[in-house]
């Protein structure tokens, strides 16, 4: 693979003090007692790093720790309230995307910022019309673009909404080397990719930092750091917690001490067996059939924990989304604790008010109220339940909106802070919490720890694991089925896996069968689905 590079000598007029030479000449950028506060909150305390050229540099911590924020204000998107960055020898003093762009340092973030509509190329060339004597010279864009793009075997006139995951989150790493990047920040990238498609982003990575292009790399999955990075800083809140340019004397749990500072205790769900289960009295679904869905018989017991593992397009998520009425099924019954059949549910409203919940992979789309607060957010799946005769029991609610806020830990200073002020793995605690907070039969998590870190992710399954124990009021333990492309939470957390293929449930695994390996061989080396599907180490 060769992907041509076109990173040009940055002519930015950024520099506002004089030019001071740098101490070690090998280091690219720099950040010198960096601190911002919003409105009374002291996200960084003075954070200093250096940043190698040519080298992937890892940005751990927990949540709200700060490394949004730290980025934020290497990339230009807000402005520290006291500090400097230091871009090789120059200080950087605009503080503005504009002005860190043209000096060579992009933000990607988790959402790919791409036009569905427009061409691979296109997207490309998006903003980025190279001039020639004051004209925008056409033909020699369109040719670096080509050449780009056959660097990484994409084709240039591919629309890019047919573009999987991935190659949509190489495409904005292209759109900013196309535009003269030198520092890619990459914010937690590899989200809901398959083993597959990070092995290659991974691939992709460490080609273009053998041409010299720098990366700072956020994530929360300590093995993908210890595999790709040579270098690692971990903030704690907003301080830096420790660092290392020798990352092969560190291991998985040196880095959770690290970011924790403390030891990291795993959760081992003590798992159910088949026999001690009861599905008869849980939830049934029978003859389900919708778009990419033909499940003949499912049942989960009250109490039990199923993962559905499964390639994109396998069905394991659109099955989950028929058992909560987002995807309209061409037909399918389901009946609650051995009851009368029932049609699927129509809507997520019917779903609810027969005891099933659902948290969607897709925070953005379905999740947070973002200007709404914490509180608002926690019990507004709840009102129903928490309303007699049309009149909401605030009391309740208030006291609803409490629990659930301790209960998953978040980090605000209160309930009525707005959503959007939270880092992306409190806003991800909120919504689990809310969807918990409605007290379903059957509770349906895809993604659920997604952004969240090493230690919240544990107590995340420690609760789950609470959910499903026999509950004296109601007589009976939740279903849970947890939809994760996170093959060790899978491994840990799960009763029983329902392997998916061509929509339907292709192989069932329990007990000791449920290993990484078997998990791999049974639901993505299956072959016939490309390049995306479960992941993570
Ligand atoms: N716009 C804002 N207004 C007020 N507080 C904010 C705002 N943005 C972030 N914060 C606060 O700053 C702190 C650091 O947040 P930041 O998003 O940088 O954390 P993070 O390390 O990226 O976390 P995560 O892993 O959850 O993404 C948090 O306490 C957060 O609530």
């Amino acid at each position: 693979m060769t992907i041509p590079l076109r990173i040009p000598a940055s002519e930015t007029p950024m520099t506002a003090t004089p030019a001071q030479p740098l101490a070690q000449p090998d280091v690219i950028l720099r950040a010198e007692n960096l601190v911002k506060t919003y409105a009374g909150v002291q996200a960084l305390k003075g954070v200093s790093l250096s940043v190698r050229r040519g080298s992937i540099h890892g940005l751990l911590g927990e949540n709200g720790a700060g490394k949004s924020t730290l980025v934020g204000l290497i990339s230009g998107m807000r402005t520290p309230t006291r500090g400097q960055i230091w871009l090789g020898d120059r200080p950087v003093a605009g503080h503005d995307v504009k002005a860190m762009e043209e000096a060579g340092v992009f933000l990607v973030t988790q959402e790919p910022m791409i036009v569905e509509q427009l061409s691979v190329e296109d997207n490309l060339l998006l903003g980025r019309w190279p001039a020639r004597n004051g004209f925008v010279d056409f033909k020699r864009l369109r040719q670096d673009a080509t050449r780009m793009l056959e660097g990484i075997g994409i084709a240039p006139d591919t629309p890019a909404g047919l573009l999987g995951a991935v190659e949509k989150r190489k495409l904005n790493i292209l759109r900013a080397l196309f535009s003269g990047g030198e520092v890619i920040i990459l914010d937690e990238p590899t989200t809901s990719l398959t083993v597959a498609d990070r092995n290659h982003l991974f691939d992709f990575m460490r080609e273009l930092k053998a041409r010299g292009v720098t990366f700072i790399f956020i994530s929360h999955y300590n093995e993908e750091i210890l595999e790709i990075c040579d270098a690692v800083s971990v903030l704690r809140d907003g301080a830096l917690a420790g660092e290392s340019s020798d990352i092969a004397s560190l291991n998985s749990d040196s880095l959770s001490e690290m970011v924790l500072g403390h030891d990291l205790a795993l959760f081992h769900r003590q798992k159910r067996a088949p026999e001690v289960l009861s599905p008869s009295t849980g939830v049934r679904f029978r003859d389900v059939r919708a778009p990419g869905v033909a499940i003949a018989d499912f049942s989960i017991a009250p109490g039990e924990i199923v993962g559905f593992a499964g390639l994109p397009g396998s069905g394991a998520k659109d099955f989950a989304r028929c058992m909560f009425g987002l995807t309209a099924p061409v037909s399918g019954r389901f009946s609650m604790a051995g009851g009368a059949e029932k049609p699927m549910p129509g809507d997520p409203r019917e779903a609810f008010q027969n005891g099933i919940a659902y948290l969607s992979d897709d925070r953005r789309r379905d999740g947070l109220v973002g200007i709404r607060s914490i509180g608002d957010n926690l019990v507004m799946s709840s009102l129903d339940a928490l309303s007699s005769f049309g009149w909401i029991d605030t009391k309740r609610e208030g006291e609803t909106a409490e629990r659930y806020f301790r209960q998953m830990g978040v980090k605000a200073p209160n309930l009525a802070t707005p959503g959007d002020s939270l880092s992306g793995g409190n806003q991800q605690k909120v919504c689990l919490g809310r969807v918990i907070a409605t007290g379903p039969k059957l509770l349906i998590l895809d993604e659920p720890t997604r952004g969240i870190d090493v230690g919240v992710k544990e107590d995340v399954h420690r609760q789950i694991d609470a959910l499903t124990k026999l509950d004296a009021e109601k007589g009976r333990g939740m279903s849970v089925i947890i939809i994760t492309t996170d093959l060790d939470e899978m491994v840990r957390a799960v009763d029983r896996v329902c392997v998916f293929s061509g929509g339907a449930i292709v192989e069932t695994l329990t007990g000791a069968d449920i290993t990484k390996e078997r998990l791999r061989a049974a639901a993505f080396d299956r072959g016939a689905t490309p390049a995306t599907g479960m992941s993570q180490p």
